[in-house]
This record gives structure tokens, sequence and C-alpha cells, in this order.
């Protein structure tokens, strides 16, 4: 069976939002995937070349001011060397973040995400699961508890280390991995039958 290779790149500030990495990245290992975890605030010339090789590359953030770090833009930005190249044209990619709030406008920050993949030509792949902890019977230890679609979103109290990442968030960012793992599988397996 096709190993697809996976490359998480992420930044986190104060430490949370690498519990999520950590996350997507043993949900990606337990569907078989070969997952590579890049910090992009301190990224090498090797870490490049492995995204160049990945079949996909998820995107992690926590969200600051509404938006992705300065540490996460200035690797987007880095990125331009291989959009001039078209060197992740068709990859799959997918996001997540995390941020204080419950809303704390983590959407802008997915959506910058899909629109740094759509430059770069790759495929976007959702979180795939229902929205939870939306009804009188459902509570906040539902998987997608914050009910993202385009990706996943973590929710951290703004006085806890990142001990205190919730539960179901980490079990959302582990699905989300291991869907991103199998869609990756699944469409290089295609590709190579084409
Ligand atoms: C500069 C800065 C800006 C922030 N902006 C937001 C924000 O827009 N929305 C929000 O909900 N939380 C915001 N936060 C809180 C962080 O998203 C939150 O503490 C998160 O858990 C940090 O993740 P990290 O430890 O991976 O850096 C901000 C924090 C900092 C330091």
């Amino acid at each position: 069976m096709t190993t697809p290779v996976v490359a998480i790149a992420y930044h986190s500030g104060f430490g949370h939002t690498a519990v999520l990495a950590e996350a997507v990245r043993t949900g990606a290992a337990e569907a078989g995937a070969t997952v590579h975890l890049i910090n992009v605030a301190e990224i090498t010339d090797a870490q490049w070349e492995l995204l160049d090789a990945s079949d996909a590359i998820v995107f992690g953030s926590p969200t600051y001011m509404g938006t992705a770090s300065g540490a996460f833009h200035v690797f987007a930005e880095a990125t331009s060397k291989r959009w001039f190249t078209r060197a992740w044209q068709d990859k799959i990619a997918a996001g997540f973040t995390n941020s204080a709030s419950k809303s704390g406008d983590k959407l802008h920050t997915l959506q910058f995400f899909t629109v740094l993949a759509a430059q770069h030509g790759m495929h976007w792949v959702g979180l795939g699961a229902m929205p939870g902890w939306n009804s009188s019977t459902s509570s906040e230890n539902d998987i997608n508890r914050l009910g993202f679609f385009l990706g996943a979103g973590a929710q951290t109290d703004n006085d806890q280390g990142p001990e205190g990442v919730h539960k179901a968030d980490i079990a959302t960012a582990e699905l989300l991995g291991r869907r991103v793992a199998e869609q990756t599988r699944i469409y290089v397996a295609g590709r190579a039958s084409a």
C-alpha cells in the first residue's frame, strides 16, 4: 500500500499549538503516513527539502491578532520561492489553529491557510467532521466542539499552559491528521494509476 508523506509546518509561541501539531502527527502516523514535524520559526534547509518532498503539508499556527502568527507569516512569505517554481503544485494541504477565545477570529487564520495553499496550487482537505457541542444533548467534549469545517480549531484558556489544551481539541487534531493521511494515500495512488 502507498505510504503517504505528510509534513506539518507549524509555529507555536508558547507551546499550545505545538500540542496540536503533535496530535496531528499522531493521527497521521496512526493512519500509516511518514510524518515530518517542522517548526517554521527555526526551519532549516534540510526541512525545506522535506516539505518539497512531501505529498501533503498541514499548516498550523496560533491565531494572533486575528490571523496566523508573525513567525508563520514570515514562513509563508518565504514559500514564495516555491511559488515561483510551482514546487508545491498539486500537493494536499490542510490546517489547524488555536487561540484563547472560543472564536477569537480563528476562521480568518484557516482562511489564510487556504489562500496560501491555493496560491501554491495545492488541494485543500477540510476537517470532514460534523460540528459538535451545538445541541442540548451534546457537550464541550465532542469532536469538533467549536464547529469548524475548514480545518481543526482549538481553544485554550489564556491563563493555562500547554497542559491546558482541551482533550477534545487534541482528538480533533488527531482526526485531522488521520484524514489528511487517508486522503493523501488515495490521491497519490490515484495519480500513480492515472
Ligand atoms: C500577540 C498575541 C495575539 C493574540 N491574538 C489573539 C486573537 O486574535 N484571538 C484569540 O482568541 N487569542 C489571541 N491570542 C491568544 C493566543 O492565541 C493563545 O494564547 C494561544 O493559545 C497561543 O498559542 P501558542 O502557545 O501556540 O502560541 C493572542 C496572543 C498573543 C500573544
